[in-house]
């Protein structure tokens, strides 16, 4: 089963990148080509019955799978990246995250009003980081479609803060402790 391979392949680094938090490190994967394109193919078809009209991915883990997830289901990437980093006219929304505070920003012509945009993530922690995309993705006149994650850290209880977004959270690999 692919959560199983995947959780194999999920490094756990402790304290990092501070004292207290266990890190998934998700580079292990990275090495796997099959494993790689088994991510898209099983994103793609969990997704299948919700209607999106682009894919955004968060700098810059969420770039990894993102794009990839993009280029298969033949959807147009949007690059959501960390403050100061994208070129033209930006948006910006803070937030916190499990380990820190950051800014992330988004291109003002990103995607037409009224468009469906699922959100991508490597991983779900608190949530903070993809509420904010969620701001940026409404502030555009966007719809969220949904949200994709390779890792689910289900102990922090963070789903609840997404659905007022939208409830559609495909997750491939939970972790209750
Ligand atoms: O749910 P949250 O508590 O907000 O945490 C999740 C976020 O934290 C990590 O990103 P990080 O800011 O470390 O950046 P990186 O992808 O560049 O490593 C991860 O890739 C998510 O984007
Ligand atoms: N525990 C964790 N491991 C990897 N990335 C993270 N982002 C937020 N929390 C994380």
């Amino acid at each position: 089963m692919l959560e199983e391979q995947l959780k194999a392949s999920i490094r756990d680094v402790e304290d990092f990148p501070q004292v207290g938090i266990t890190f998934k490190d998700i580079t292990p994967i990275l090495k796997d080509p099959e494993l790689c394109h088994q991510v898209v193919v099983e994103f793609a078809e969990q997704l299948k019955d919700i209607e999106i009209d682009a894919i955004a991915g968060i700098e810059s883990r969420g770039f990894l799978f993102g794009f990839m997830l993009a280029n298969y289901m033949n959807k147009p990437f949007i690059p959501i990246r960390k403050q100061g980093k994208l070129p033209y006219k930006t948006i910006s929304e803070s937030y916190k995250l499990e380990y820190g505070q950051a800014t992330i920003e988004i291109h003002d012509d990103a995607f037409e009003s009224g468009q469906k945009i699922l959100i991508h993530d490597d991983l779900l922690a608190t949530g903070g980081t993809v509420v904010a995309a969620s701001k940026l993705i409404e502030k555009l006149g966007g719809v969220v479609a949904g949200y994709s994650f390779v890792i689910s850290l289900d102990f922090l209880n963070s789903r609840g803060r997404l659905t007022r977004f939208s409830d559609q959270i495909v997750t491939l690999v939970s972790y209750n402790q």
